[in-house]
């Protein structure tokens, strides 16, 4: 009699002991132990190609843009669901959000965003001459870009000592990596892909949850927000974003790994600017790394290099947030009664002189 009570005592303790470290972890806001850790990281699979394995994400990723969540007594006007832009349009045809001035509102969208706190990457690469880029776009990004948020600029550099001092906001850093120096620019943008894959593996993904690629020779002129983050956002081309698809200068030989064939495409996408969560970025630059790789050994480089096989990836793999050419402008062009707000901007520069081999 005692023994079996004592038996009926101990596993009425031991189910009691269970539900109570069940309820403790639902609690702690860990997510669900039968839902994958990091969701973002499946493997890729090109429709036309083989299946590529692009392995990542042993990070925890407890990390989620998705999280639209808001403190209450924030004050802002009441959203219209009459009155918006009608000038352009706000939406892709996959329903993802396409980011125009006046399609948001910074006071609520920092107030949903500034709570998750997001440890931002910033990838550039200043090689050769392009180092006399880094201070007007550091020194602008600390007035507009992610303001308030946590952000590390990674430098990729042959050129350290040319670095400049630059004073930053709370909670923001600098970090310089050195790469070997080149003599075709054609191969220094593509090594962008390279490197950053390399850096993500080696000590990124251990400092952020998101990543922004960027060309150095920017600046910025405006704000720059929460707005843009999603899993995966890209910016439209300014030059194309009127075009029709088959204008766009995507990858037409068929014979390269980043080809588009004709009557097929969404947009045109440039590849100065770029972001998204760090796992879905890493699989989108080792994606371009690879298939790089692929085609040099064939003798082929794609139209416009990295751009080309960006461009492939987000037909096939849509991004979740498109943003306007307000988020990439270029100083070379006027700004058109749609573009609100030029938000940053692609310097005017002498292609023959500062590129190591010229060229347009
Ligand atoms: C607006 C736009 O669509 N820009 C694209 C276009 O830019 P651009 O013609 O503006 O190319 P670019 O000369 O700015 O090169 C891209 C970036 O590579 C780096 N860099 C380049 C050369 C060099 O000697 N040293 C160096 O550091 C630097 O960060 C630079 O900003 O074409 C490039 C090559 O296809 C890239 O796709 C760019 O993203
Ligand atoms: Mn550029």
């Amino acid at each position: 009699m005692i023994r079996s009570i004592s038996r009926t005592h101990f596993m009425c303790c031991g189910a009691f002991l269970l539900i109570l470290l069940g309820a403790i972890y639902v609690y702690s806001g860990y997510p669900p132990l039968f839902n994958s850790f990091c969701q973002p990281c499946d493997n890729f699979r090109d429709p036309e190609l083989k299946f590529i394995e692009i392995k990542g994400c042993p990070e925890k990723g407890s990390w989620r843009i998705r999280d639209l969540k808001m403190e209450t007594g924030v004050k802002y006007a009441q959203p219209s669901t009459q009155r918006g832009r009608t000038d352009v349009n706000a939406v892709t045809n996959w329903n993802a959000p396409l980011v125009w001035e006046g399609t948001f509102d910074p006071v609520v969208i920092d107030a949903i965003y500034k709570r998750l706190d997001p440890r931002v990457a910033v990838v550039v690469l200043a090689v050769g001459k392009y180092t006399r880029f880094l201070k007007g776009f550091l020194e602008s990004a600390e007035k507009y870009f992610l303001v308030d948020f946590r952000v590390t600029y990674y430098i990729f550099t042959d050129n350290k000592q040319d670095v400049p001092k630059i004073e930053l906001g709370t909670g923001r850093k600098i970090t310089v990596l050195d790469v070997p120096s080149a003599t075709r620019w054609q191969d220094v943008v593509l090594s962008r892909m390279k490197w950053a894959t390399i850096a993500i593996d080696k000590q990124i993904r251990n400092e952020a949850d998101y990543l922004f690629m960027m060309d150095i020779d920017s600046i910025f002129h405006s704000r720059f927000g929460a707005e843009s983050l999603s899993p995966l956002s890209a910016v439209l081309h300014r030059g194309y974003y009127k075009k029709y698809r088959n204008y766009f200068p995507y990858e037409r030989r068929g014979t390269s790994k980043a080809y588009i064939p004709p009557d097929e495409g969404d947009y045109y996408y440039t590849a100065a600017v770029w972001g998204g969560y760090l796992e879905e970025m890493y699989k989108l630059v080792k994606y371009c790394y690879i298939q790089s790789e692929e085609d040099a050994k064939n003798n082929i480089e794609a139209v416009w290099q990295e751009e080309s096989y960006l461009n492939r990836y987000l037909l096939y793999n849509k991004p979740t947030k498109v943003l306007s050419p307000e988020y990439l402008w270029s100083d070379y062009d006027q700004v058109p009664a749609d573009i609100k707000v030029v938000r940053i901007s692609q310097l005017v520069k002498n292609y023959a002189e500062v590129r190591p081999n010229g060229g347009q």
